[in-house]
């Protein structure tokens, strides 16, 4: 099979738990950006952009996240559970969109479209690249803390990257859907 086909058929989710170190660095970080910047875009609006969570930093979004757990009422095993999330990838990628909902022509569905094909594009280089990695949203990006964290005017924190270096193998697991589930002709 054609290797990039390879991996895209290839790529699967994987949490932090099963991720090591090195997690990508500056080279890999401006290749999957540079992927992400491939995915159609109507407009050419960017409506997304990547921040890096990575060294002493993981402490800090471990913090933010126990304060978040805090205040969604979680007890200290849930708190100390959440700023473990953060804590243990190599680095995490904070996910934001950015639409302009005002746009005359492309309308926020659209924009949303372009936000999910760069994620894709962008999972899909870290795979290309040897990472593992899996993204996560969750009651947290509800939070009005790491919302001011992270956000600036009108952004939406979609959630969480974590990325590392694979330490297993993925899990086998039945496949979501057939193919020939998702496609058909168009008949009378
Ligand atoms: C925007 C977004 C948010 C997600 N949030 C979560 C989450 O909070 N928890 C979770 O278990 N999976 C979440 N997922 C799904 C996983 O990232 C992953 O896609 C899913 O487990 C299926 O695995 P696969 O990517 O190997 O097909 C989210 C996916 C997307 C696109």
């Amino acid at each position: 099979m054609n290797t990039s086909l390879h991996l895209l058929l290839s790529r699967h989710s994987l949490g932090a738990k099963h991720l090591v170190e090195p997690g990508p660095d500056d080279a890999a970080l401006d290749l999957m950006a540079e992927a992400a910047l491939h995915a159609p875009d109507h407009g050419e609006l960017v409506p997304y952009r990547f921040v890096v969570v990575r060294g002493a930093a993981r402490e800090r979004l471990g913090a933010a996240f126990a304060d978040a757990a805090r205040r969604a009422g979680k007890d200290e095993a849930g708190v100390a559970m959440d700023a473990e999330r953060a804590v243990r990838p190599p680095v995490t990628v904070v996910v934001l969109a950015r639409l302009d909902l005002g746009h005359p022509q492309v309308p926020a569905h659209e924009q949303w479209v372009a936000v999910g094909g760069a994620l894709a594009n962008y999972l899909n280089a870290a795979h290309a690249l040897g990472f593992g990695g899996k993204m996560l949203s969750g009651a947290k990006v509800r939070d009005a803390g790491l919302q001011a964290a992270f956000c600036g005017p009108g952004e939406t924190l979609v959630g969480w990257i974590a990325l590392g270096t694979p330490a297993r193998a993925p899990s086998t697991r039945a496949a979501k859907a057939a193919a020939r589930d998702i496609w058909k002709d168009w008949t009378e």
